[in-house]
């Protein structure tokens, strides 16, 4: 039987806070995918980290516990933020209550910034921590690719991008953590300090507490980037140059890239061409219409105007050798903010166009690397260029799996290299859903029989055995922490693993 909370009588203090208006109901009962709808029974808006503990406690206290989501920005796509029938936790509300201590920048020597960090709010969204860091000369160093996700939601997932093979995912980075256990027992952790927690949490899909704050390492901010993208005909010649490019770091030279992510460009609808000269699109047009499927390669460089007279010379010993198609070399100078935020810009245009908010049925993956070329036979030249329905933006780069901590609970291929695919469809209506997540299932199936052992990442929508498999050799160390820290099951519902 369901849980009806209008049976339980709600402490007053908690009521207070919980809004069942019905806008605020709505909002919480969808996400950026708009494919899963749950109907929580109220929403928290705290005005403290003691109001989401009482409501965790609260919960474990009943014999018959309520369901508890944090909800970050809600940029989930598969109802991970959601709960039906239990309490959402409006994280971006305790923003509103911090009198602006919500992201404070350590003490330290800019000119020496080792053991520079930024303690943060969960709830904080990053490009506001990107701004806050930037007055003081400092970054962060490992970024997604849009700065609109909170703190706690990304370190949640991992939080990766251009950055990661050199820096390790978002997870890779944080020192310090403030957390609500499921057992509503507030929690600092660190690797030191209560480390279960700490390793638990990171990557943990909000199955093990909430994060109320998260101490973020901090390195030097560069003032500039040359952005380059470099077009390929051939994937063979395309991921040797990308796995060239990442394996700098784990030689230790300084004088690799810093950022490197891919793409396709691909004979088909949307052929999205705004990052390239107007005056070349009819070259590069011409280019993905003979080839059917192209590779983009994307790298950037850092630079500030201490490193300015030697940044051109830099590039050139970078692209030097890579075997992209002559002349197939495109570059922008902008600044580094303008470059992490790059993707707003895109969002401001989609919604503009109203195409921001529609459903977003995308599918994300690792592949290991030594499967990335059949990968790429059977559902980049397969599947996705042969079907007749548009490909949405397809990602896919490398990343250095020594970057990662198999102590977090994050998931990866076994690998020392492994690439990540995003695809990253966005829909007009549910039919075009249905359309694009058969495309979703049928890459999957490919995977399978091939036997490519791809890890999903950001996933959603699993059956218990699904997700026992993901976990793989993980997952009785998953299980054994959830019985740990949220023994009555309350956090994070939407995930599916334990519900
Ligand atoms: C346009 C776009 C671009 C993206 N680009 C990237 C990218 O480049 N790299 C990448 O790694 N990801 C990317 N993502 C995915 C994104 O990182 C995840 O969806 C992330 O969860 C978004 O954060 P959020 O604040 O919206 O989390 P939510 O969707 O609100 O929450 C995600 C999960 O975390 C839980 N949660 C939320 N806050 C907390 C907290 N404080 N403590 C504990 N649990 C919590 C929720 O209950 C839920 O289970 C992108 C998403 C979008 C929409």
């Amino acid at each position: 039987k369901p849980l009806n909370l209008r049976e339980i009588p709600i402490p007053k203090d908690l009521a207070l806070k919980l809004s069942r208006n019905p806008q605020i109901l709505s909002q919480a009962s969808t996400d950026y995918g708009h494919i899963i709808h749950e109907n929580p029974f109220a929403v928290l808006e705290p005005t403290s980290i003691s109001d989401i503990a009482n409501l965790i406690n609260y919960s474990n206290s009943l014999p018959h516990s309520f369901t508890i989501s944090p909800r970050g920005q809600a940029h989930s796509v598969l109802g991970q933020a959601m709960t039906q029938n239990g309490i959402v936790v409006n994280m971006t509300q305790l923003n509103w209550y911090r009198n602006g201590s919500g992201i404070v920048v350590s003490d330290c020597d800019v000119k020496n910034p080792l053991g520079c960090y930024v303690d943060v709010g969960g709830e904080q969204l990053w490009i506001d921590v990107l701004n806050a860091t930037l007055k003081h000369g400092l970054t962060p160093l490992s970024w997604t690719d849009y700065l609109y996700l909170s703190v706690g939601g990304t370190l949640s997932n991992a939080g990766i991008g251009g950055q990661t093979f050199r820096f390790g995912p978002q997870i890779s980075n944080v020192l310090e953590l403030d957390v609500i256990t499921g057992q509503g027992n507030i929690v600092t952790c660190s690797q030191e300090k209560n480390s279960e927690v700490f390793y638990a949490v990171l990557g943990g899909l909000g199955q093990f507490g909430v994060i109320t704050r998260a101490r973020i390492l901090l390195g030097p901010a560069p003032t500039r980037v040359k952005w380059l993208r470099l077009i390929y005909n051939d994937f063979s010649a395309f991921s040797t140059d990308q796995e060239h490019l990442i394996s700098f770091d784990r030689r230790n030279d300084s004088n690799g890239a810093d950022y490197v992510e891919g793409m396709l460009l691909l004979n088909k609808p949307p052929l999205i061409l705004s990052f390239y000269p107007p005056s070349d699109h009819p070259r590069i047009t011409s280019l993905v219409t003979q080839y059917g499927i192209t590779y983009v390669l994307e790298l950037v460089k850092y630079y500030d105007t201490n490193s300015q007279a030697n940044i051109t010379e830099e590039v050139d010993n970078l692209v030097k050798g890579l075997k992209f198609v002559p002349t197939f070399m495109f570059q922008k100078d902008v600044t580094y903010e303008e470059f992490l935020d790059r993707v707003h810009s895109e969002e401001l245009i989609l919604r503009s166009k109203g195409l921001w908010d529609v459903p977003h049925p995308w599918l994300n993956m690792f592949i290991p690397k030594s499967r990335i070329s059949d990968f790429n036979e059977g559902v980049f030249k397969g599947i996705i260029l042969k079907q007749n329905i548009s490909a949405g933006i397809v990602l896919v780069y490398p990343m250095n799996r020594n970057k990662w901590d198999d102590r977090m609970s994050a998931i990866t291929p076994d690998e020392d290299v492994f690439y990540t695919l995003a695809l990253l469809h966005a829909a007009k209506e549910m039919d075009e859903v249905k359309t694009f997540q058969a495309q979703n299932h049928q890459i999957l199936q490919f995977c399978n029989d091939a036997g490519i052992k791809v890890k999903e990442y950001l996933s959603g929508n699993k059956t218990h055995q699904e997700w026992v498999e993901h976990f793989g050799a993980k997952w009785q160390q998953f299980e054994e922490r959830k019985a740990k820290f949220d023994p009555k099951r309350i956090l994070s519902p939407g995930q599916g693993i334990f519900q």
